[in-house]
């Protein structure tokens, strides 16, 4: 409600991502390279190039791409760096001698022609000291560009938009003839990093080290800010820390000169006295009354418990709690005569007290307004929402997809302005409680009953709040999603063509090709990479280092490093306790751990022949379910990179790729990588879709370009996060929401051409008949022929016998091996047969009598028989 859309780990899987993955880049950090390069073509013509900050080496990897073959290209890192061809890489922290002299043993007499840095301290303290190490960075990272730049040769570095940012840049502009700074597409624009070029080296003689030292370079940061100079950006945000608490804003413009800590307390009559009461509540954290004035004051009627509580931590106050401060301070004022003797003393001053008055009256009116405004919003959006979900809800009932345990039909709902209720859970558990039944719904609570019931029926009469409004969506929201469990088991159950389809839906092999989507799931792959970039930020985020930076973002950060499982139940902005209210729908659940096998199997497997054999026959572990397991891990290991949220990597956008196999041996290559999986199955198999095929001959005759099916793949909608959507929609979207994607008539032609040749081809049964039929052939000659050589060898027996032995086996063995069946001869008992007993004359062999109508009835038994497949079929 009202809150920031969060940069949530998915949201960073960009086409860029998706490009890094595709190429075999390491991070997606290589196209900012590819783009800046693109520009100033800084690389082709390099023959040796140091890259600072290098991990996990996208940058080599394109350094190492376009400079020339030969060219010398070394890479540093605090953490090493995986082997790429032509490079050389050590682990060692830029700051230091040591680094240097590194460098210096690398290139021996070499100067650099291109130097490149694109660090991020590796911290996760407060946002100040971030941003101070970064410029910090930079400067030590120009330091070295320095000592190994060839005069005219190119620094490549990024900053990020600081106070420090106007210093960089005029030092910059003292060492280097062009300096620009650009912010290559691939950066995306919540970052506020920027690459700053620095062409043609002036390799000065003698540099003044103040130039490089940060002492001096950025001793004016806090000052300017402390000065006011630059309090624009800043007072408007701490003017809308008390406007709009609930946003959280990033501290750009640094903090007040000397004043590093986040905890800051002052004592109230600065706040009663000061001009500006906006900007004290948006910068302090806590009010004391200290003094005995403020003692007193403290005693006063208006000085309610609401306002000394609201003193003790302002950054956890709403607006109203604002409001409530302000107007107690006006009062206060009041009360001192402060306004009035203003009045007396100064008329020059009382016009601007008067006007400081009536603007503060003012905001809180437009406030109050705002507020009423966004409340009678927020109820309407929500009063639809469970408009939504209720005729959703009817038209499963009437699809026949709602469980007959439905219960609740009678309840009230105030949230949907009186009107009833169809799926109040809460309700239903009041009202049965009040006609006795409760047990029946296995209620475990024993004593409480008639208290519940009773704190029940008193919470019915204020459903009106906001909380008990969110509840009960939430309770919708869960009873949809058990309702929908129970659907799709009983589907299950009923049908095992829905299994099959179901496990089949889910296996990312068979997925046909919709154009580029968004990985299902993130996070374990982050686990799979070894740069150490990775590594460090893991590290992190165990420690809780990251946690502990800028104090205005934790709340939103937080979140963010929440883990992105997709949650079962949503339950909004609060978790929902396992309540007595949401005890049905748990039961509700329940059964779904036994439904997998369908009632048919299970009956069928209860047969004693089946007793003992428990293990192997694992009924709720059949096939589809299998691949359903597995098909979730695939789609788990969908590479992602989150990033701690609150260090200047986040700003940096830095991100790590999941490299591809032609670069195993630099990098993991993981089984299920969905391109390669798709591309073998497209080898074995050839394109099976239509679509398929058109996009393949638009390729082909050049209609289009891979560049510009990868940009149709995206939509404004692509980079959606799926996070906490519930199971009945996105099924329903997996199934309806698809790209159209072009059919032409030549790829249908194509696709029935080779449907054609395949059905003209013997199907596979027949052809393994046919080879199991040679195979016993061959078997049987072959005995007999072993068979033959035996008679040929044994002495006691005449030629000529041996001869027709022989000749005996031969026959056998080139017989079909089937007995051939003797005929049966059928005699009809009529005429010269009628009533005889023994062998018909004139008949010889085997024989069957039968009566002319035993004859009629068989046939006609037939027929009858025969008649019935047909009609079943049909
Ligand atoms: C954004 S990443 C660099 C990504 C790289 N350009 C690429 O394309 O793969 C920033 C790197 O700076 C490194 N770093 C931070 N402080 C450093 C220092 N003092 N010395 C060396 N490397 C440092 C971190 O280890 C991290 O790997």
């Amino acid at each position: 409600m009202g809150k920031a859309q969060k940069k949530t780990g998915k949201g960073r899987l960009d086409k860029y991502y998706k490009l890094a993955k595709e190429q075999g880049y390491r991070a997606r950090s290589a196209f900012k390279l590819i783009q800046l390069n693109k520009k100033y073509a800084f690389l082709e013509s390099a023959r040796c190039c140091i890259d600072l900050c290098a991990a996990p080496g996208g940058w080599l990897q394109v350094a190492s791409k376009y400079m020339p073959t030969n060219s010398v290209i070394v890479g540093v890192d605090l953490v090493p760096i995986k082997p790429i061809p032509r490079v050389v890489t050590f682990a060692s922290d830029i700051t230091t001698t040591q680094c240097r002299n590194l460098i210096r043993n690398e290139l021996k007499d070499w100067r650099a022609d291109v130097v490149l840095h694109d660090g991020a301290p590796n911290v996760g303290t407060a946002w100040i000291q971030d941003a101070y190490s970064q410029s910090e960075l930079v400067l030590m990272s120009l330091k070295l560009a320095v000592d190994f730049l060839v005069k005219g040769g190119t620094f490549v570095t990024k900053v990020f938009r600081s106070a420090d940012y106007n210093n960089l840049i005029w030092v910059f502009n003292q060492l280097f003839g062009k300096v620009e700074a650009t912010k290559p597409p691939s950066s995306r624009n919540v970052s506020a990093e920027i690459f700053v070029v620095c062409r043609d080296f002036l390799a000065p003689k003698h540099i003044d080290p103040k130039f490089l030292d940060p002492k001096h370079v950025f001793k004016d940061l806090a000052a300017a800010t402390a000065s006011g100079t630059d309090k624009g950006s800043s007072a408007q945000n701490i003017q809308a820390n008390v406007f709009q608490p609930e946003k959280k804003r990033r501290k750009r413009d640094g903090y007040a000169d000397g004043d590093y800590t986040l905890f800051k307390a002052i004592s109230v009559a600065e706040f009663v006295r000061s001009p500006d009461p906006i900007t004290v509540l948006g910068t302090v954290n806590k009010m004391t009354f200290v003094t005995e004035e403020e003692k007193e004051w403290y005693a006063l009627e208006i000085t309610t418990g609401d306002i000394k509580s609201n003193c003790d931590d302002l950054k956890v106050l709403g607006k109203g709690d604002f409001k409530a401060l302000l107007k107690w301070r006006l009062a206060l004022r009041e009360e001192l005569g402060l306004d009035n003797k203003t009045k007396d003393t100064d008329d020059v001053t009382e016009t601007v007290e008067i006007v400081e008055e009536a603007d503060e009256d003012q905001q809180i009116q437009e406030e109050l307004e705002r507020l009423n405004a966004e409340a009678a919003a927020r109820t309407k959006r929500e009063r639809r929402r469970a408009n939504e979900v209720k005729t959703r809800t009817i038209q499963r009932m009437q699809l026949q997809m709602t469980a007959p345990l439905d219960i609740g039909m009678e309840q009230h709902d105030a949230s949907l302005g009186g009107q009833e209720d169809f799926f109040d859970l809460g309700g239903a558990e009041t009202g049965l409680r009040k006609r006795g039944g409760l047990a029946a719904l296995g209620d475990d609570d024993g004593d409480s009953d008639s208290e519940d019931a009773a704190s029940d029926t008193e919470s019915e009469s204020v459903l009106d709040s906001d909380e008990e409004r969110l509840r009960k969506v939430n309770g919708l929201e869960a009873e949809m999603d058990g309702l929908y469990d129970a659907y799709r088991d009983r589907m299950r159950e009923r049908d095992a063509k829905f299994k099959v389809k179901e496990s089949r839906e889910k296996n990312a092999e068979r997925e046909e090709w919709l154009g580029i989507k968004q990985p299902i799931d993130v996070g374990s792959d982050s686990d799979e990479e070894e740069g150490g970039w990775d590594k460090m930020e893991v590290a992190k985020e165990r420690t809780g280092d990251a946690s502990s930076s800028d104090d205005s973002d934790s709340s939103e950060e937080e979140e963010e490093d929440a883990p992105p499982t997709r949650k079962r139940s949503r339950t909004g902005p609060e978790p929902v306790k396992p309540s007595k209210r949401a005890k049905l729908v748990t039961n509700l659940r329940e059964p779904k751990t036994k439904a997998t096998a369908s009632k048919a199997a299970s009956v069928w497997f209860s047969q004693d022949v089946f007793t003992g054999m428990d293990e192997e026959l694992d009924i709720g572990d059949d096939d589809p379910d299998d691949e359903m397991s597995v098909d979730g891990d695939d789609a788990n290991s969908e590479a992602e990179w989150e990033d701690s949220p609150e260090s200047p990597e986040d700003e940096d956008d830095f991100e790590i790729v999941k490299a591809v196999e032609d670069d195993a041996d630099m990098w993991d290559v993981n089984d299920e990588n969905e391109d390669q999986a798709k591309q073998e199955k497209i080898k074995k198999h050839g394109l099976i879709t239509a679509e398929a095929v058109t996009l393949a001959q638009q390729l082909v005759n050049r209609q289009t370009t891979k560049t510009q099916m990868i940009n149709d793949g995206f939509n404004r909608y692509s980079l959606n996060s799926k996070e906490g959507l519930p199971d009945w929609f996105l099924d329903e979207e997996a199934k309806f929401y698809k790209p159209n994607l072009p059919v032409t008539k030549e790829a249908m032609a194509a696709l029935r051409a080779k449907q054609r040749a395949l059905d003209a081809r013997p199907i596979k049964k027949v052809a393994e008949a046919k080879a199991r039929k040679k195979f016993k052939a061959a078997q049987r000659l072959d005995k007999a022929m072993k068979k033959a050589e035996g008679v040929n060898e044994t002495s006691d027996i005449s030629e000529r016998d041996k001869a027709q032995q022989i000749e005996k086996l031969m026959r056998k063995g080139l017989s079909s091996g089937k007995k051939a069946k003797k005929d049966i001869k059928v005699v009809v008992a009529k005429g010269a047969h009628k009533g005889i007993q023994g062998r018909p004359k004139g008949v010889k062999g085997r024989y069957s009598m039968v009566d002319s109508r035993m004859k009629k009835e068989v046939r006609a038994k037939k027929r009858v028989e025969k008649a019935n497949k047909k009609r079943k079929r049909s």
